[in-house]
């Protein structure tokens, strides 16, 4: 093992195993985790990772092995195909989710246990308003079938992942009886005996390139009626429409997608830390006193600003994504009892921290990345592979503007209700003191007050200072004269402001509740500083809206960065063994720099030696193209 790195897990101040099993919501579901990978995979003598029978192999595992609890098919994938993606995400994640809460009982049992399927919902002229999803899906009573049609070019479906062209059972999204509401189908096309039906891939794109997105253009295309998902919504036979609960019911596993890339964002950035981290502690580069030897650069103060504000981000948004998946459980369940009570609170929820996480990850992939200085650049880091895997999810599942957006029509409702002097419950309930105006910043003292509970405090008073300059900044573009829909497109960069605010405040809240809820001291003291840090560092970030919000004063900004520096200084004696109990295995993260042992160069090296250019001493091309050029030369 490399000694720097063994000197770094030396001393230790906390426990990190309580903490892996923490961040797995105990040690049952660790030692779980761990069984799925060492003895269902590493050790499973079929696992074949990277052969063109790895796919029909893990699919054939996971039923043999009864994997359907999604976090644990995650394990499972994620060890099997490490950071990458593979063909049959969106199968796991968005086709059967669709079929288990959209399907009514009689479809459920013919389909689930049998079938493979994408997910059809994007045309090429719309991918985030899905009210105007071209598709149609007409009814003929006479033949009791669906006829499906692209009436125009945009209406093509474009992007569906797992496209598989041999048979294609996947849900669609179209039109069948009125501009306002659609539903769901199953559409079960075998080709290519199935006339009207013009299949394709959509071509390269950034990256992704294991998910084969196709295109999908149907010429009356016949589907029996019973292909219509019916749990919420129905077509008789005699062509009688009965409508569902809701029309957004039909979202359903959008919002469940978008719950899960909470916390996977929070896994994302965690193995980009490991990385950046474990290659800081040993590259040794340049020097801070003349004359001495390299210091790591994990004791540069820029890389420690660089690296564990985002480590101290990894963990918040690992609780985030526990908290947010707990919380579609218990409302999806009341949902499906038939109480929708709670519904636009779960979208507003999903769709905001869903858009604030996979931001802040995105960016934190690239910082991670450049720290690492050239070598973070070679495939052999793999931060290329997982920024280019990682960054669509900013636009797929809701692009992140627009779900802001949708979060802010929730805030703004809110805010409204509030003025009307209703008393409002639930993640928005400080809006409540915005209207009797005990909002008021607290006595701002010289000094910086660092009670995490306080600093939580000022996160709630920045955000609701944010949602009502948004109201008011409506507000004063209707006393102009502006229609409502113009009032608030001229609000829109306020409204994400706000949003971007609440969100902000609510991970925080989720990191200082997990924080009180440890009880080992040890684990409790690091998490402590680690949520501080994030609170710190995000005051940092946004001094302006505290200094706006009247909770912090010019004199306490110095402050701030003084402690910000004084809580870096503290994590980085634990920074190696904050990762570690993140417990990614090498060989799912299949980096090079982010290795457990630390020997970097020693696999650097091998790895290039690796690489097909160098299975020849000379390449083969000298001897094509250019021994014959110099011959004429
Ligand atoms: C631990 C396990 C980890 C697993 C790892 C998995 C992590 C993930 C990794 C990879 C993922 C797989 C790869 C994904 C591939 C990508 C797939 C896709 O992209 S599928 C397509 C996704 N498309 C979208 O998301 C479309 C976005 N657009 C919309 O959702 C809607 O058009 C809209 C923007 C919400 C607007 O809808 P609409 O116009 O109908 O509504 P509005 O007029 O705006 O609002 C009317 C009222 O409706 C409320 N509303 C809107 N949506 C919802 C909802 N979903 N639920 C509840 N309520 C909703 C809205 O709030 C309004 O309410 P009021 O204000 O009127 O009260
Ligand atoms: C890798 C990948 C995989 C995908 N897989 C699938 C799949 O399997 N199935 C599927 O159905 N789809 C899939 N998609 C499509 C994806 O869901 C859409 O791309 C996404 O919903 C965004 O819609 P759009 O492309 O129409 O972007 P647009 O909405 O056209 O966005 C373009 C710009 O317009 C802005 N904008 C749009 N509306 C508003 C508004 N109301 N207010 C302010 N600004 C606005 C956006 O903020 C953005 O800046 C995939 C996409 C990607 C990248």
């Amino acid at each position: 093992m490399n000694p720097d790195i063994l000197r770094e897990r030396q001393n230790a101040t906390f426990d990190i195993e309580k903490l892996t099993n923490i961040l797995d919501g105990g040690a049952e579901r660790t030692n779980r985790r761990r069984e799925i990978r060492e003895v269902l995979v590493l050790n499973d003598p079929d696992f074949d990772y990277g052969t063109p029978t790895s796919l029909p192999t893990m699919i054939l595992k996971l039923r043999e092995y009864g994997i359907s609890d999604p976090v644990e098919i995650n394990w499972y994938k994620s060890m099997y195909w490490g950071t990458g993606r593979e063909a049959l995400g969106l199968h796991y994640v968005m086709f059967l989710p669709t079929l288990y809460t959209q399907c009514d009982s009689e479809q459920f049992n013919k389909w689930v246990p049998l079938i493979i399927g994408t997910y059809a919902q994007t045309e090429m002229g719309h991918g985030t308003h899905l009210r105007g999803l071209e598709t149609t899906a007409t009814f003929d009573p006479a033949t009791q079938e669906f006829v499906m049609h692209s009436p125009t070019v945009t209406s093509i479906k474009w992007w569906p992942g797992g496209r598989n062209p041999l048979f294609l059972p996947l849900i669609f999204l179209s039109i069948p009886l009125s501009a306002s509401l659609f539903d769901l189908f199953l559409s079960g096309f075998a080709l290519p005996t199935c006339s009207g039906i013009v299949i394709g891939d959509i071509g390269p794109k950034f990256g992704f390139d294991a998910v084969d997105n196709g295109y999908l253009k149907l010429e009356h295309v016949r589907i029996p009626r019973e292909n219509m998902l019916m749990k919420y919504a129905q077509v008789k036979p005699d062509g009688s429409y009965v409508k569902p609960l809701s029309s957004k019911l039909t979202y359903g596993t959008m919002v469940f997608i978008r719950s899960l890339i909470v916390g996977n964002a929070g896994i994302v950035l965690s193995q980009c830390c490991t990385i950046a981290i474990r290659y800081s502690a040993v590259r040794h580069q340049s020097e801070i006193r003349a004359g001495e030897a390299e210091p790591q650069i994990l004791d540069y103060q820029t890389q420690q600003h660089k690296l564990f504000p985002l480590l101290a981000t990894a963990y918040a948004f690992l609780f985030a994504g526990q908290y947010m998946i707990d919380t579609y459980n218990r409302i999806s369940g009341d949902i499906n009892q038939g109480d929708l009570s709670e519904m636009p609170e779960l979208h507003a929820l999903s769709a905001g921290l869903k858009a604030f996480t996979t931001w802040t990850a995105n960016t934190g992939i690239e910082v991670c990345r450049m720290s690492c200085g050239g070598h973070g650049y070679s495939r052999s880091s793999a931060l290329p592979d997982i920024y280019v895997e990682f960054t669509p999810s900013c636009t797929y599942e809701g692009e992140n503007t627009v779900m802001m957006l949708q979060t802010a029509r929730f805030l703004m409702k809110s805010y409204r209700q509030v003025q009307a002097g209703q008393q409002l419950s639930g993640a928005v309930s400080y809006l409540n003191k915005v209207h009797h105006r005990v909002m008021a910043p607290q006595a701002v003292s010289s000094q910086l007050d660092l009670n995490l509970n306080t600093l939580v405090d000022l996160y709630e008073i920045r955000a609701a200072m944010l949602v009502e300059l948004a109201a008011q900044s409506i507000q004063q573009e209707s006393a102009r004269g502006k229609c409502q829909e113009d009032s608030w497109n001229n609000s829109t960069i306020d409204l994400v402001r706000a949003s971007d605010a609440h969100c902000h405040y609510m991970v925080l809240k989720m990191f200082r509740d997990k924080v009180d809820q440890i009880e080992d001291p040890g684990v409790h003291s690091v998490m402590s500083t680690l949520a501080h840090l994030y609170a710190i560092h995000g005051m940092g970030n946004f001094t302006g809206d505290f200094l706006q919000a009247g909770v912090l004063t010019g004199a306490q900004v110095p402050s701030v960065s003084k402690c910000l520096k004084g809580l870096l200084a503290e994590v980085r004696p634990s920074a190696v063994l904050l990762v570690d109990a993140f417990d990614h295995h090498d060989k799912m993260l299949n980096s090079v720099l982010g290795r457990h042992d630390g020997n970097v160069y020693e696999a650097m090296f091998e790895w290039a030696r690796s690489s097909p250019l160098n299975r020849t001493e000379v390449h083969e091309s000298f001897h094509k193209h250019l021994k014959p050029l110099q011959a004429k030369l």
